[in-house]
């Protein structure tokens, strides 16, 4: 179709030219694709939302965002919504794995293999003998920088990716004991960046995905978008070596093994597929990039943010320091029954900087009812996670960092803040992120004594915050 007959088709007669949005947006993606370059859509957002004084926008020729918290259930709350073409199919070239399968069906497969390597229990048991010692590591590498400051958004980054790659494929991945010098280290939200921009035009994204795929091309690609699924299928296949040599296996349980296991479990049974060797591979690259960064984030975020509020600072260090005699008493079950103020300050923390502030988009291929509008079959579209979770309609005072919200009610709406998502996608990793979130941040506390450095912190996001560095400085603690 012409250019000027397309624009005026997408102006006027288009499925959704009733809803408000920007001119240049209805016409074209390009609106759209440099906002999201920018890394901050989600403010654009909030401005729009302003000048038109709507909770719905326009935002590209196709695509619908929401800015009322009933379209969080209302959007990813349902099963029969699909992953969108902007969705997470950014993980450079991943295989097909459960964060990005399309297909509601197929996904239920693969969350049913691999829940149980996520739950409480395999969680409980690896906690004291694979995460404490990560993180102590962690203490004696910022013990180390005593007199200076550390980047902290790095440290978290090198300790949270250990810890998957400990809790996942039983390895070292050594990215604390080389610290700035790893060569994985910032390699995943550079990836992320790269390949959210490139799918904001679907056909450019799609144009790669197939070149990566044909012998002789691949060079057309950039090469970043390969190295995470490169990293993770590395780390499968030494695992796998390593597999080949151990005579008795029966003591492992790794998430991978409890996948195999699921796998094995579900042989032969009516409509059961097993998981493939390249789903495998898909799956052992969500755990890389789902496991590591975003706990740094969040972890990130928080530090930030109690070194910025003294008070919320001084509450928490009485309450983790009265919990526990030593850092080696230092448990996340313990935390979550004892230390509601640190749950709260967590929880405050991802309201107010979630770690994904987009909006986790959807593509629905029938008329669906979304906070009060209804959207036609076809359409992308997404709950806005950042404008939501600082709704003046849900939290009072919404910009404020005020974790006592938390604790007793003050009439918020709690339930419009949701930082580990809605429904059947919710993010299946919850469960370690609270463990490691607790586990870390009580030994950080416990530990040292903050002092804030960074000032003015704000990240631009692609998918994810895109963390820069963040210091603070530390030193033993003094006080009890
Ligand atoms: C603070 C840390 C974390 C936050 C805030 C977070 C947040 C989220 C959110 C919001 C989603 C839902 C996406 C959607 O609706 O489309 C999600 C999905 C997911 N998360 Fe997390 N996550 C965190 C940590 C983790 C960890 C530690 C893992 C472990 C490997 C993980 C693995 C996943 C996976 C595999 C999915 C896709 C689930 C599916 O589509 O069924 N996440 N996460």
């Amino acid at each position: 179709m012409p250019v000027v007959v397309k624009c005026i088709y997408r102006l006027f007669f288009h499925k959704l030219a009733k809803f408000p949005e920007p001119i240049l947006a209805k016409c074209s993606s390009f609106y759209f694709l440099y906002y999201i370059w920018t890394g901050y859509f989600p403010q654009q957002c909030e401005r729009l939302f302003k000048k038109y004084n709507t909770d719905v926008l326009r935002v590209a020729p196709n695509q619908l965002v929401f800015n009322d918290p009933r379209s969080l259930k209302d959007i990813p709350g349902r099963s029969d919504v699909y992953r969108g073409d902007f969705a997470l199919r950014v993980i450079g070239f991943s295989a097909v794995n459960v964060s990005n399968i399309r297909d509601p069906g197929e996904h239920r497969r693969k969350r049913r293999v691999m829940a149980p390597g996520f739950s409480n229990t395999a969680l409980t048991a690896q906690e004291p003998h694979i995460v404490a010692p990560i993180v102590d590591k962690l203490i004696s590498k910022i013990r180390e920088t005593e007199g200076g400051t550390v980047n902290l958004a790095d440290y978290f980054d090198c300790a949270t990716t250990d810890i998957i790659g400990a809790l996942s494929f039983g390895a070292n991945f050594g990215m604390l004991d080389q610290l700035q010098n790893h060569p994985f280290l910032h390699v995943l939200p550079n990836v992320l960046r790269l390949s959210v921009i490139a799918q904001c035009i679907p056909e450019v994204f799609r144009t790669l995905s197939w070149a990566n795929n044909q012998p002789g091309l691949q060079w057309t690609v950039p090469k970043p978008m390969r190295k995470v699924p490169d990293f993770a299928g590395y780390h499968l296949a030494e695992r796998k070596k390593r597999d080949a040599q151990e005579l008795d296996k029966s003591g492992r349980k790794d998430i991978i093994s409890i996948i195999e296991a699921g796998n094995e479990k579900y042989k032969g049974q009516e409509g059961y597929i097993q998981l493939g060797k390249t789903e495998m591979l898909g799956e052992a690259t969500t755990l890389v990039t789902g496991g590591g960064d975003k706990v740094a984030t969040a972890l990130t975020m928080t530090m930030y943010l109690i070194g910025q509020h003294p008070p919320v600072y001084q509450r928490l260090v009485s309450e983790i320091r009265a919990t526990f005699d030593s850092s080696e008493s230092v448990s996340s079950t313990t935390a979550a029954t004892k230390l509601p103020y640190l749950d709260a300050v967590l929880n405050e923390t991802m309201r107010i900087s979630p770690v994904l502030p987009g909006p986790m988009w959807r593509r629905t291929d029938h008329s669906i009812p979304v906070a009060g509008y209804v959207v036609p079959a076809g359409t992308e579209l997404g709950a806005m996670r950042y404008n939501i979770f600082r709704h003046p309609k849900a939290f009072h005072d919404p910009d404020t960092f005020k974790p006592e919200r938390w604790l007793s009610d003050m009439g918020d709406d709690l339930e419009a803040s949701q930082p580990f998502g809605v429904g059947p996608r919710t993010c299946i990793g919850r469960n370690i992120a609270w463990m490691e979130l607790r586990h870390i941040m009580c030994k950080l506390i416990w530990n040292f004594d903050w002092a804030p450095v960074t000032i003015n912190y704000q990240n631009p996001e692609y998918l994810v915050q895109y963390r820069g560095p963040m210091h603070m400085a530390a030193s033993s603690r003094k006080s009890s």
